[in-house]
């Protein structure tokens, strides 16, 4: 455990960088502010003798209540620029250790962040990192200044008379007993608790995400059990905790305190014996019972300790993944081949077995199949969202795994089937980070049949778009989704090509942004709509864990069955016209 704790504490001071420097400095005024605390005891202590030795004057009033200031002051102003010097430390540490978080998550494999739930992602990037400001700010100079000021009064103390002085430490001991035992099973505890707030987070974010659904299904909080019940169990955890935190956390509190019951007494009789000055038996009958409730907010100090050591191991698990690095140039050529091809999501279900696929550089290919049956997959293993479990992706003759990842996302566009737009302006959601001008943005916005859209909106690319993207129909969000691809430029192009955002106006409008998209590029779209695969040069169909035929759309047509079936379907689709008589829906050829 303590191994445990000093490499945890190592790690961040290692993460802080040369912002350390800041956390030492921070410490070492602490150290000094917390030794002061003697400084204001030594000077009433001094005033004290003097007047039980019949020697007090005002040279000496005058003189000790100079140190007594001075103590007060050098306490209060270095424990003050402790405190400042460690929330800068701090801050910088916090915001480093979110980069290097959010950077590393950007360079790992989607199926590591994927086995962790949104919410847990979320717990650690928010709740667990932000515990490591409170503890590098706080805790860390607080925790010198309440021990160091003890310990010099304890020191000072033994000066005076060190019998006492050592008595006086009989309640600590007895303290640190509780404590003990108090924190005996934290880890799991904390364990527990951050368990929950991964839950409780990521049920919160499913039902602000389904809020739509609830609405429309009249379902109350009270229905939604999944949220209610996280609730619970959070709260449930946090009550287990204080019932068992709660009982020792008063009983150190008390013993803290209680050293008045040892103190009076005792220094009364050794006062009446003459071992003790009558100016020893005050200092002891109040220092000496006192001192040592400085350290009661240790108590606090040591269980949040537990939960920073907890956020630098959620922080640290995620570092911890190995990310995608190294690797050759992307290829000039590019043409695509998967090799035997086989994955599972889980590592045991194969969802691809065996699977292979030729593209030729500059192709457009349709990948056709039942819904489940594959599709996205094979897209996702080419632009390597997942390795695959056996066989090989190539572009270009090179493995995807050999190809530099931050490359092979740069030559790979993807537009999704779902657009994601960020909480910023349009203009700056079509650039997605890159140096485009607004020209470069609107020419490819043009292409992309949105720009006329954009220009209509009061503020054109400078409009503000609304949380998750709210301010846009599912078709204008496609459409800047291609608008980006069309800047991003890429030469290989995957298209989940969506059917639900879009009306028939918008259709049009989406399908002659896609083919400007796809000019000079190696193309593969995944059909959801068959009439989409007209425009490519061959079919290839998913199915059975595999790609089980593939050839022009003829060739296709004529060799597979599902495809045979789907295209009949299609047709009589296509046929029917819908029309309602007495509020009764027919369908008519
Ligand atoms: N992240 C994931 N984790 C686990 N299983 C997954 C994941 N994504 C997809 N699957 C499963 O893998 C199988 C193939 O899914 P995939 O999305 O590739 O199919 P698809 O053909 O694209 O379907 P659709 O046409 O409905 O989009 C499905 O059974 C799906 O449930």
């Amino acid at each position: 455990m303590k191994q445990k704790e000093k490499n945890s504490i190592s790690l961040l001071l290692t993460w802080a960088g040369r912002d350390r420097y800041y956390l030492y400095l921070s410490i070492f005024l602490s150290l000094i502010s917390g030794l002061s605390t003697m400084v204001p005891y030594y000077a009433v202590y001094k005033i004290m003798e003097s007047v039980y030795s019949n020697i007090f004057t005002k040279e000496i009033l005058w003189k000790y209540c100079l140190i007594l200031v001075i103590g007060i002051a050098v306490r209060f102003i270095l424990f003050g620029i402790a405190g400042v010097l460690s929330h800068k430390g701090a801050y910088n540490t916090l915001f480093k250790v979110h980069c290097m978080v959010v950077d590393h998550m950007a360079k790992i494999p989607l199926g590591n962040l994927s086995q962790r739930n949104t919410g847990e992602i979320k717990t650690v990037l928010n709740e667990e990192i932000e515990k490591l400001e409170l503890f590098l700010a706080h805790h860390l100079p607080e925790l010198v200044y309440y021990v160091s000021g003890p310990i010099a009064v304890f020191i000072y103390l033994c000066t005076v008379n060190w019998k006492l002085a050592l008595i006086s430490l009989i309640p600590l001991f007895l303290a640190f007993l509780v404590i003990i035992n108090m924190f005996r099973g934290i880890d799991q505890m904390m364990e527990r608790a951050t368990r929950s707030l991964f839950n409780l987070n990521s049920t919160m974010i499913e039902y602000i995400s389904g809020m739509k659904l609830i609405k429309a299904y009249n379902m109350g909080s009270r229905s939604f059990k999944k949220y209610s019940d996280a609730i619970e169990d959070e709260c449930s955890v946090w009550k287990d905790t204080s019932r068992k935190m709660g009982p020792p956390y008063a009983a150190y509190v008390v013993i803290v305190e209680c050293g008045l019951l040892l103190m009076v007494p005792l220094g009364g009789l050794w006062f009446l014996r003459e071992s003790l000055t009558a100016s020893a038996f005050i200092l002891f009958a109040f220092v000496g019972s006192l001192y040592l409730t400085e350290l009661r907010p240790l108590q606090e100090l040591g269980s949040n300790f537990a939960q920073v050591l907890n956020g630098i191991r959620k922080a640290k698990e995620i570092l911890d993944i190995p990310p995608y690095e190294g690797g050759s140039d992307f290829p000039k050529k590019h043409d695509i081949v998967l090799n035997n091809v086989s994955f599972a999501y889980d590592g045991k279900n194969n969802v691809l077995q065996n699977c292979n696929l030729s593209i030729k550089d500059g192709e457009k290919i349709a990948l056709v199949g039942q819904s489940g049956a594959g599709k996205s997959t094979v897209v996702q293993l080419i632009a390597r969202f997942y390795d695959v479990s056996q066989g090989e992706v190539l572009i270009g003759g090179e493995n995807v795994k050999d190809i530099n990842y931050e490359t092979l996302l740069q030559n790979v566009s993807i537009v999704f089937q779902k657009t994601f737009l960020t909480k910023d302006s349009v203009l700056e959601n079509i650039r997605m980070g890159s140096n485009a001008t607004l020209e470069e943005v609107r020419i490819a916005a043009k292409q992309a049949q949105i720009d006329e859209f954009i220009m209509s909106l009061p503020d054109g690319y400078d409009t503000l778009v609304g949380s998750y993207g709210s301010r846009f129909s599912g078709g204008e969000k496609q459409r800047i989704a291609i608008a980006r691809a069309i800047l991003k430029n890429a030469p290989i192009l995957i298209l989940d090509e969506a059917t639900s955002a879009a009306d028939p106006e918008n259709q049009v409008e989406i399908d002659r942004a896609i083919q400007n998209l796809c000019k000079g590029k190696t193309v593969i779209i995944v059909a959801h709509r068959l009439g989409v695969v007209l425009q490519c040069d061959r079919v290839a169909i998913v199915e059975n864990n595999t790609i089980s035929c593939i050839g022009t759309h003829d060739e296709v047509k004529r060799k597979n069955k599902y495809y045979q079936r789907a295209w009949g379907d299609y047709e009589q689709a296509r046929g029917i016209a819908y029309h309602i008589e007495g509020g009764v829906l027919y369908g008519s050829k």
